[in-house]
């Protein structure tokens, strides 16, 4: 099995960097690694003899540049530079790099990019600084203006390598070539969408090296959680793969409870009630088949249910309502000690009362799976965990705050545990953002910890493979189809 790929930011990259030189590797030698792996990206993509123009910044983004440009002459190509700054300034490994160029040099006003067969961006790349602005932000404007072909060297200049955020303007490529790992920026939104795909180069900088220096941020795929998925041995029964008690809300807003149920049941929780109001019992027992139904008259009624310690894993919250009722629920359910999902209402009805959440999911398993705008009306009087820009703090920010594995849902979900540990997906669809989406997800995250899996795995693995189901589907896509699509999805991932 593959170990699970690890995204290094800008900062860690530079320690990496710096230790791979201590311990023998001049760092020129990486540059010129990693120069030819972009001069071998860019023979790809353009005929033989093609008109190529490399965009070269002040630093080593510049000299990756220059050693490409380099590489690409001596292969045919026709090739210029376009220098940001006086390359006469240009100091350490990028001077060196710049000073094994003697082909042609092309003033930025005077560059005709819209004539170039490929332009490569090494303008900047993890050290920018600051917002682009004057000369610099002109040339981004005028390479993309252009309109042609734009292959990134580290990333695309303009993004802010650790949040992914545009510092003022940026170049879309369309592709990248990056160094020994991916860095924030290439999966975080917007910053994912000016890369086109992305390409990890080999500079000889070791594994052991990038785990040293690793925050412990990885790309959310099955190497992150395979092992911990369950698989039913012969002689293992029903109950040992848990009980999922699904709370509806109320007679006209049930849908929710059953969407959830219905794909716990399909992730492979053993049996799955829904907790339904009493008035609601009539329309949730019209429309549920393998899903069992129990009555459950608010905070009173979920304590008598969890008495009975069969029910191991809980979801609270879609379409529950946001009161104080609610709020009981989840305290019932804290105090209960089983494994918890909360999602919408039971995120909302916390509204300016988060404080009360402060390390409350300590003792047991619990997942918290807000969209942007549930986490901004959850943590409204917390500057410290709504104000960095990045979304992979803000995430392990308030998973250390409330002691939950924290899932901030986007296109560009992260999932964050207390410990510190994280993990960005990219597998998911633009058609998963369809009413009752995230009730699926619920579910599925439910019935995962109730067969036993951890909560920051169970978050990963059902983040992972409900946005798998979304994308293997597409266009059409209602959540209904959903729990349908898991079966598909398991049985390649248990192969
Ligand atoms: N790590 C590795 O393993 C390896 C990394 N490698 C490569 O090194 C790259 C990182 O190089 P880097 O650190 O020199 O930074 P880089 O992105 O070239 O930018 C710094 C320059 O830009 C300037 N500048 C900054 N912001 C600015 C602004 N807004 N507007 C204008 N200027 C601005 C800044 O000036 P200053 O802030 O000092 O005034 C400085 O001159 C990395 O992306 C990869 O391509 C490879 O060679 C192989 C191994
Ligand atoms: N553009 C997108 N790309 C990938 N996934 C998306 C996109 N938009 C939404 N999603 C996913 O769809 C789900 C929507 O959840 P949510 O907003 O809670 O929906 P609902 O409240 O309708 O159930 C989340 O898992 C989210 O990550
Ligand atoms: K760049």
């Amino acid at each position: 099995m593959a170990p699970p790929e690890l995204i290094l930011t800008p900062h860690e990259m530079a320690r990496a960097d710096t230790a791979t030189i201590a311990s023998g590797t001049p760092g020129l030698d990486l540059m010129r690694r990693a120069g030819r792996a972009v001069a071998d990206a860019a023979r790809r993509m353009t005929a033989p003899g093609g008109r190529i123009l490399v965009a070269a910044g002040p630093g080593n983004n510049g000299g990756d540049g220059f050693v490409a440009a380099t590489a690409l002459a001596a292969d045919g190509f026709d090739v210029a530079v376009v220098p940001l700054g006086r390359i006469d300034r240009m100091r350490g490994d990028a001077a060196e790099a710049a000073s094994g160029w003697h082909g042609e040099v092309v003033p930025a006003e005077e560059a005709r990019f819209h004539e170039a067969d490929l332009v490569i961006d090494a303008l900047f790349g993890t050290g920018l600084a600051r917002d682009l602005d004057g000369a610099a932000r002109s040339l981004v404007e005028q390479i993309d203006a252009a309109g042609r072909p734009v292959l990134a060297v580290d990333l695309p200049s303009g993004l802010d390598g650790e949040t992914g955020d545009v510092r003022g303007v940026v170049i879309k490529a369309v592709r990248t070539v990056t160094f020994a790992a991916r860095k924030p920026c290439h999966l975080l939104m917007p910053g994912r969408a000016y890369c086109g795909p992305v390409e990890v180069a080999d500079i000889g900088i070791l594994p052991e090296t990038l785990s040293a220096v690793s925050g412990q941020l990885f790309v959310n795929s099955p190497d992150l959680w395979r092992a911990h998925l369950p698989k039913p041995d012969l002689a293992s029964h029903k109950y040992d793969r848990g009980h999922t008690l699904v709370a509806s809300g109320g007679a006209t807003r049930t849908g929710a409870a059953r969407l959830a149920a219905v794909a716990a049941l399909r992730i492979g929780s053993g049996l799955v009630t829904i907790a339904s109001p009493p008035e609601a019992l009539g329309v949730n027992a019209a429309h549920l088949t393998a899903v069992m139904l129990r009555g459950c008259d608010g905070p009173e009624g979920l304590y008598h249910i969890l008495k009975d310690p069969r029910f191991n894993a809980l979801v609270l919250g879609p379409a529950l309502g946001i009161h104080a009722n609610t709020r009981a629920m989840v305290a019932v359910a804290v105090q209960a000690q089983r494994s918890l999902v909360l999602d919408a209402d039971a995120l909302t009805s916390f509204e300016d009362l988060s404080s009360e959440l402060h390390q409350a999911f300590r003792q047991a398993p619990t997942v918290l799976t807000p969209h942007e705008g549930e986490f901004k009306r959850l943590f409204s009087g917390h500057p410290d965990l709504l104000d960095p820009p990045s979304k992979v703090e803000r995430t392990r920010r308030a998973a250390a705050y409330t002691g939950a594995v924290l899932l901030l849902k986007g296109s560009d979900t992260v999932i964050a545990a207390p410990d510190g540990r994280a993990a960005i997906n990219e597998n998911g669809t633009p058609y998963l953002g369809t009413a009752g989406s995230g009730d699926t997800l619920c579910g599925i995250i439910a019935g995962l910890m109730a067969q036993g899996l951890p909560a920051f795995e169970a978050a990963c693995a059902g983040t992972w493979i409900h946005a798998e189901a979304g994308a293997g589907f597409g266009p059409g896509l209602i959540s209904e189809d959903l729990a349908g699509l898991l079966p598909g999805v398991l049985r390649d991932l248990l192969r």
